[in-house]
């Protein structure tokens, strides 16, 4: 592409160099440019990517994008003085794979939890619609059928470009997408044009990187500031953030909530583990994915649909035949009686929901027994409130490892524990190996009693010292159930 083209309705403070000539492609990473490629100079929160100009021009790159000129300037480069290279890179991005999020129906979900599972749900619901969708989230990336590894929730705003250059040249109409607070923070997002906007809910997490939790809420209404007018913004006004959210949005405002008076409303009439008797705007349907806090998801879900121009009679059936999202709330019975549910919580709002959402159905005859850990590398002041909600509304607790990375897993275990209280400490146990606990758990377990597995989900390692050794949360039950054969 042309650079002249390339920049279009770009500014730039001050040009070095010959803006005549080709780009072939774009990087942020020097390690990746290529002949005759554009690299964009980012400060990150490691290094900074000025840095590494020159290792760029080497491996070819001839137009650097930069907030500051180099000391050294070679001659047959081209060096673009921006404001803000990361913010100038979605806006190339956009405009080097032709602006595809223009060209589908760009629909983001932000929130600490529920983004993968409503991102999820839309992309299934409108498949069962007869429609091609892209789904960009944590667990993967779809375009329809096909299946691309995910690397982040949100992935670099290159990466989003290529992915829904790709969708709408297959053909597709939606696009269903992931926003996390890190991909607003870094500007992931930045050029990108989105129909509708999402937001979940928000608590407790990622306060290693946002630092306080006024930052954290304020990076997540950004995404709704920068809405367009033409947009639409769904938040839920149950939570106490939910109007907050859209403060300062230029957007077409929208409410879901389950509690109180909303655009759209939802009631759930019946819940147990095998589905949910549900009320939307007065219509009632079934579904088999439970848990209360999904009554929420699929609430977001179908308010996006409504808005997207489809009708409720046709949604709802559609929403009767969905299936459970992998590793959110998932359920095996095994053989013996015992009851699993493989849950992703991984804040101490999810766990709590979990729990919640299990003491609700359960009849209390069952006991209710959690095996779940922190992770390592992240926020930790998760780790003691995670510890008093397990050991608060489980009959026993068992404390394990979930990807300690490099973190010390008895280290992560004694921070979990620091927050029993002290009217529980016969409550818990703790043991390191994940594996070991799922089996002391299961040892523990008498018919009809309940086991949650929670924190990974779908996730199909454990994550030490930069090694991610193959583990199943899912599968370690299924096999460990059989051999003890309960
Ligand atoms: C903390 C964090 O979010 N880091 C992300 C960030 O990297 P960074 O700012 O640390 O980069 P850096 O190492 O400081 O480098 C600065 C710049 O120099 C460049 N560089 C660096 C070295 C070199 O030799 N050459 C070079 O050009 C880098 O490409 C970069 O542009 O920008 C990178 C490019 O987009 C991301 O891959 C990287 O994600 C890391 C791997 C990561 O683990 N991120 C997680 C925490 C994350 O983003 N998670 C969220 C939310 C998860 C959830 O709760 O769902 C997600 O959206 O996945
Ligand atoms: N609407 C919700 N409200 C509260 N908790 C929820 C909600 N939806 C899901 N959860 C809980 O959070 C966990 C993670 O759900 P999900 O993967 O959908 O969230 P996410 O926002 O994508 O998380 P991540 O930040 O890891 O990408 C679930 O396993 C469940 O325990
Ligand atoms: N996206 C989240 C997922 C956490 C999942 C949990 N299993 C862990 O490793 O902490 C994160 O990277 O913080
Ligand atoms: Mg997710």
């Amino acid at each position: 592409m042309k650079l002249e083209d390339l920049l279009n309705r770009i500014p730039v403070l001050e040009t070095l160099g010959d803006t005549n000539r080709e780009v072939s492609a774009l990087t942020f990473d020097s390690r990746k440019a290529v002949e005759n490629s554009l690299y964009v100079a980012i400060k990150g929160t490691v290094s900074n990517g000025h840095d590494f100009i020159k290792a760029a021009i080497e491996k070819g790159a001839n137009v650097i994008v930069c907030e500051e000129f180099p000391n050294e300037i070679i001659e047959d480069i081209t060096y673009l003085k921006v404001k803000d290279a990361s913010k100038t890179l979605g806006h190339l991005a956009s405009n080097f794979y032709g602006n595809p999020s223009s060209k589908l129906n760009l629909i983001g979900i932000t929130g600490t939890n529920g983004k993968t599972s409503t991102t999820t749900l839309l992309f299934d619901v409108f498949k069962i619609l007869g429609f091609k969708s892209a789904l960009i989230s944590t667990v993967e990336y779809r375009i329809d059928d096909e299946i691309i590894p995910s690397t982040h929730t949100t992935p670099d705003v290159i990466r989003l470009n290529q992915i829904l250059a790709k969708a709408v040249e297959s053909g597709c109409e939606y696009a269903f997408m992931e926003v996390s607070s890190h991909g607003i923070h870094q500007q992931r997002t930045e050029g990108l044009q989105f129909k509708i906007a999402g937001f979940t809910n928000i608590t407790h997490d990622h306060l290693d990187y946002h630092k306080t939790f006024a930052e954290y809420l304020n990076t997540k209404k950004r995404f709704f500031d920068d809405l367009n007018s033409d947009a639409i913004a769904i938040t839920n006004v149950d939570d106490r953030n939910g109007n907050v959210m859209l403060q300062n949005t230029k957007a077409t405002k929208k409410t879901y909530a389950l509690k109180t008076m909303a655009d759209f409303h939802g009631k759930i009439t019946e819940v147990d583990f095998n589905g949910m008797l549900l009320n939307f705007n007065g219509k009632e349907f079934w579904t088999t994915v439970t848990g209360k806090f999904n009554a929420y998801n699929l609430l977001l879900a179908y308010a996006v649909a409504i808005e997207c121009g489809f009708h409720e009679d046709d949604i709802l059936p559609a929403m009767s035949q969905l299936k459970r999202v992998k590793g959110r709330f998932e359920t095996v019975k095994s053989d013996g009686g015992v009851f699993f549910v493989v849950d992703y919580a991984h804040t101490p709002d999810a766990l709590e929901n979990v729990l919640d959402s299990i003491n609700e159905i359960r009849t209390k005859n069952e006991r209710l027994i959690t095996v779940f850990g922190c992770g390592g590398d992240r926020d930790a002041t998760k780790r003691p409130e995670m510890g008093r909600i397990a050991t608060r509304k489980s009959t026993l607790a068992i404390i394990t490892s979930d990807n300690p990375r490099t973190e010390n897993p008895g280290d992560i275990i004694k921070e979990i524990e620091a927050g029993v209280e002290p009217q529980y400490f016969s409550k818990y146990t703790s043991i390191p190996d994940r594996r070991e606990a799922i089996k002391m758990a299961i040892k523990f377990a008498e018919p009809k009693d309940i086991i949650v597995v929670a924190g990974k989900g779908h996730e199909t390692y454990q994550e030490i010292n930069g090694v991610k050794n193959h583990f199943d949360d899912t599968e370690t039950i299924i096999e460990l159930a059989r051999l003890m054969s309960k």
